[in-house]
């Protein structure tokens, strides 16, 4: 589906964001853990989620799930393992955290060779694997990859090439009832790895070193169910208050996590953008001039850098780039985890931007020159469609964004937010 646009008018009103897709899919997959009831509230009425509930049904498990009000109650009590006999879902990088708890069940499970999301690169199974190996899995490749545990995970200690999101959350959902003590060094920490974690202690597991790079799990017989809220989604924290900033409108944002902020209110301001907090309500005044701040070090490049947390969050890049599309001046970005993040960059220029690819992991952004509204393709990658559709919306006259409808797997009632900021667009 191709987002419609007629831009150019500023974005005001107040926002409450959704869930975090991010947060909900390994919670999730998690709930698989126990066959006692889990309820979760706040969950975001997302293609990913779907997909997931969908799964599980397929294998026996009762869930309900009150979409407009955000309710979900999962039991994987009747989960019949006998029943998987096709595919993982497809199309989203998460399926691939459905490894550990799945294998926790069954002792035997055939993956696909690939469990790809949004086309930011290859999106890899090794360090998947080696963990699930370390504790205790064994992986054969015979055409297709299978792996298998006889008498359950063991407690191991493990140290991967680099931080990986899911593959630490693979990690913690095999070592929560593995046989002994588990430690993960070089561990990932972004607020959804964080969140699972907080899930995974209130069902009884026992995790120290939560929000660092030293994740120590003390395995356990079994987990408990219970209540969970998903947390607020930071991308769209982001999204709406750079949309406000763009279009030169006001834009309020409640529940927006303050203390994950500090470094990303230092991107909004490198590009002139001041983010102000009254609580936990994130604000964004009318009018913000976009100017890229000049660094006291001379001849410096300014550059705003992504890498896993506590850098800057590299699916926030694509908000940053389209403000510094309409920024006064030059801005590097580096993404230093995606070789593929920035293939939907020469999009931008339909819009008349000047951006300079200057390999596969940086780009420059020379902003402020004259756009004009423009037809582009969306790639399968969610926050770029976002980025674009940002431009688009800071233009005035029909733009269309092709192709976005990628946005539905981490955004639910994107449009109708928007709308309630005043902006004219629509899915067609
Ligand atoms: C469902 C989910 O949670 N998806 C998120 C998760 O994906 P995912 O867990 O797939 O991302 P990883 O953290 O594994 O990193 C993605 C890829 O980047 C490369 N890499 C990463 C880090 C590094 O230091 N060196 C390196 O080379 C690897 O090729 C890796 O395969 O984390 C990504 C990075 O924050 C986010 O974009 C995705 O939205
Ligand atoms: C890249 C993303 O998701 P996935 O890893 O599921 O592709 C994202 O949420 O921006």
């Amino acid at each position: 589906m191709d987002l419609i646009v007629n831009g150019g008018s500023p974005l005001s009103g107040t926002i409450t964001p959704s869930g975090n897709k991010n947060s909900v899919l390994p919670i999730l997959c998690a709930s698989l853990l126990t066959n006692a009831p889990v309820r979760l509230l706040n969950v975001p009425a997302i293609t990913d989620v779907e997909k997931l509930v969908s799964f599980f049904t397929e294998q026996g498990s009762r869930i309900t799930w009150d979409r407009a009000a955000g309710a979900m109650t999962i039991d994987h009590g009747s989960f019949d393992a006998d029943r998987l006999q096709g595919e993982l879902p497809t199309g989203m990088r998460s399926a691939v955290l459905l490894f550990a708890p799945l294998l926790h069940r069954m002792q035997k499970l055939t993956i696909p060779a690939k469990a790809e999301g949004c086309s930011l690169g290859i999106r890899e199974l090794d360090p998947h694997l080696e963990i699930l190996e370390k504790l205790g899995a064994k992986v054969s490749s015979n055409g297709t990859l299978t792996l298998s545990l006889k008498n359950g995970f063991v407690g191991a200690r493990h140290w991967p090439d680099y931080m990986s999101v899911t593959a630490t959350e693979n990690f913690v959902m095999a070592a929560v009832l593995a046989d002994g003590e588990s430690t993960l060094i070089n561990a990932a920490s972004e607020p959804h790895v964080q969140d699972l974690c907080e899930v995974l202690v209130a069902m009884g597991a026992k995790i120290s070193g939560i929000g660092t790079s030293k994740l120590t799990v003390t395995g356990g017989k079994r987990l408990r169910g219970g209540t969970f809220t998903i947390n607020t989604d930071y991308h769209e924290v982001v999204t709406f208050l750079a949309l406000g900033a763009i279009t030169g409108g006001e834009v309020k944002v409640r529940q927006s996590l303050p203390h994950h902020f500090d470094l990303i209110a230092r991107a909004f301001a490198k590009l002139g953008v001041k983010v102000e907090h009254d609580g936990d309500t994130a604000i964004v005044r009318r009018k913000q001039k976009l100017v890229v701040e000049e660094p006291f070090t001379t001849n410096l490049l300014p550059k705003i850098e992504a890498a896993p947390w506590p850098y800057f969050p590299v699916d926030l890049l694509p908000c940053m780039i389209a403000l510094a599309v309409r920024a006064k001046g030059a801005m590097q970005f580096w993404n230093k985890v995606y070789e593929g993040g920035f293939t939907w960059i020469p999009e931008l220029s339909k819009f008349g931007a000047h951006v300079v690819v200057s390999d596969p992991h940086r780009i420059i952004v020379f902003g402020d020159r004259p756009l004009r509204a423009a037809t582009v393709d969306a790639p399968y990658i969610i926050r770029a469609a976002v980025g674009l559709y940002m431009v688009a919306a800071s233009i005035p006259g029909r733009s269309v964004v092709k192709n976005a409808d990628t946005i539905r797997r981490a955004h639910p009632n994107f449009v109708e937010n928007l709308r309630s900021l005043g902006a004219d667009v629509e899915w067609k």
